[in-house]
């Protein structure tokens, strides 16, 4: 009995020297293998942050350091956080085949946020999940969603007409959230929450806003690294309270459906469409295995998460460029006047037939690239260009500068939607235009999104015409792109339009059945079919 108490202190004390130990030399592998590469001088205290300024800097001078070293460079974001910044495309490949994982700072912390979901998770679970999901987002599947996209777009319209009335700028990205929120939480769990009409934040929009923010300052803060000293802040306990809603709310969503999915009876024969969560609850890997619950629920977090802010964000920007072109917006015009005739609900069929749109949507994703930084963590040693660099360490792809680079366009801050033709997007190097990622870790949700893209902006313009009193930008790099001060817009109902505007659009009829208002803030959850 006397010796157990110092031989559990020599044992933790054995664990800890090694788990220092092994994060020094890693640290060390990574130290040795990037001071080799030429870039900035880092400060001992920190870093390369004199150079890269604030946030609202940060891209200039992002871009900037790639121009001077067009290869690739070591930043230091502080003393002891560096990562190898790629600024060629072509280097971005190479880096590329080898498996990189999801494991620098911002990942972990977003990745307590989500829980493992598809967003954040590595390894073998990722490659398990992936594949289990992969055919959530077969055309089949995607197809009916435009009925939701219809419904959704509709009530949207409907909000707008005030502002055309008004003829006041208003600010969209809050509306396209909205929108976004409602489309994703219908198509993804067939639930409606009717947020766009309901006069207050959802709450799992407002976790979600305020967690990307808390993870935003955390970031910046090495002492709140450690969970645990991070639980104790103020900031940590509002975070890990968002954190423990978000779950909250999304198991109820999954286990009512499971529950109604086990009692067949309960389920209406004639549903109009299969959901994500659909396929995850009968979903199984080559043994037969499905998974659990709680796997689930973070696929329906990350799934809210990742399909609301970055299409709001794209949604606002392709607005914003086509009332900053309005030469542009009329082309639009024109072909979805042509090809909608005097229909207003869009069918699947129209989407291939909106190429202009679809030009003008592909030339706002690179002038204002939604996820403007890419970051990983070299899953394997890796040697590029003559320097081999370690497991462990961090890399950063800034797409942002890729989709501004001269190589590759010409006038990169003019918006040409002609530059996406087949004829012009010849002899491009696939890695110089990457809005959705690339490689094993690209975007799921990318067809989704671009179907969604197309029909509510078809939607919008069939029915507005935009403008903007100030067609310049400042970008900001938040986890998606922002412009400092918002994007305000205008708007005027069109008068030369043939279509039949359907004022009652919005029916709430089809609720299959009411599931109990236990998620409190007075938000009551319909499970559609
Ligand atoms: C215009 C809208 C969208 C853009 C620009 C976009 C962009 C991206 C990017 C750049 C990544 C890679 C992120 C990284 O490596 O850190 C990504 C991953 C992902 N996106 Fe999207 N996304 C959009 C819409 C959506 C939608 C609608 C969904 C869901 C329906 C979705 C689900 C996901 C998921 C689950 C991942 C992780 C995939 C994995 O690692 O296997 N995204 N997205």
């Amino acid at each position: 009995m006397s010796l157990l108490v110092p031989s559990i202190i020599v044992a933790v004390s054995c664990i800890l020297l090694k788990l220092v130990l092994s994060a020094w030399l890693s640290s060390n592998r990574i130290w040795s293998a990037l001071k080799k590469v030429p870039g900035p001088k880092a400060h001992l205290l920190n870093g390369n942050l004199d150079i890269i300024g604030s946030i609202d800097d940060y891209l200039p001078s992002v871009k900037k350091l790639c121009e001077q070293y067009p290869k690739m460079f070591p930043l230091w974001y502080g003393p002891t956080n560096p990562v190898l910044m790629v600024s060629d495309p072509v280097i971005a490949r190479e880096f590329n085949k080898s498996a990189n994982t999801k494991e620098t700072h911002a990942h972990r912390f977003l990745r307590e946020w989500t829980g493992p979901g598809l967003l954040y998770s590595n390894g073998e679970l990722w490659a398990r999940n992936r594949k289990l999901l992969t055919p959530g987002f077969h055309f089949d599947v995607l197809k009916p969603y435009m009925i939701v996209y219809n419904e959704c777009t509709d009530i949207l319209l409907e909000k707008w007409v005030n502002h055309a009335e008004q003829g006041k700028p208003f600010e969209v990205l809050e509306d396209f959230c909205l929108l976004a929120f409602d489309i994703i939480v219908q198509c993804a769990c067939s639930t409606q929450l009717n947020p766009q009409t309901h006069g207050s934040k959802h709450p799992f929009l407002a976790a979600s806003r305020e967690n990307t923010a808390l993870v935003e300052a955390r970031l910046y803060n090495p002492l709140f690294s450690n969970s645990f000293i991070y639980g104790l802040s103020s900031s940590g306990k509002k975070f890990y309270s968002n954190v423990a809603y978000s779950r909250q709310f999304a198991k109820e969503i999954v286990l009512q459906r499971k529950a109604a999915l086990e009692n067949q009876d309960n389920i209406n024969e004639s549903r109009k469409h299969l959901d994500f969560l659909d396929i995850m609850l009968t979903a199984q890997d080559s043994e037969g295995v499905g998974m659990s619950v709680d796997e689930i629920v973070y696929q329906v977090i990350s799934f809210l998460y990742a399909g609301h802010d970055t299409t709001s964000s794209s949604l606002s920007w392709l607005m914003f460029s086509l009332a900053c072109n309005p030469e542009c917006q009329k082309k639009c015009r024109e072909e979805v006047d042509n090809v909608l005739g005097s229909r207003t609900d869009l069918v699947w069929e129209d989407l291939a037939k909106l190429k202009y749109l679809t030009l003008c949507i592909k030339e706002s994703q690179r002038l204002h690239t939604t996820v403007p930084i890419l970051a990983y963590t070299l899953g394997e040693d890796t040697t590029v260009e003559g320097y081999t660099f370690p497991k462990g360490m961090d890399i950063e792809f800034p797409s942002y500068v890729f989709h501004h680079d001269l190589k590759w366009y010409k006038d990169p801050d003019k918006f040409n939607p002609e530059r996406f033709t087949a004829e012009n997007s010849k002899g491009r190097d696939p890695y110089a235009y990457i809005p959705f990622a690339i490689g094993a870790r690209n975007c799921i949700g990318q067809n989704f999104a671009l179907q969604e893209l197309k029909a509510v902006s078809a939607k919008i313009i069939q029915r507005f015409e935009i403008f903007t009193n100030d067609t310049s930008y400042h970008h900001i790099p938040s986890v998606i792109l922002k412009n400092k001060g918002g994007i305000w817009l205008s708007l005027k109902e069109r008068r030369d339009s043939v279509v039949e505007t359907k004022k009652d659009a919005v029916t709430f009829g089809k609720s299959r059945f009411l599931l109990p208002p236990d998620m409190s803030f007075g938000w009551q959850f319909y499970i559609l079919y």
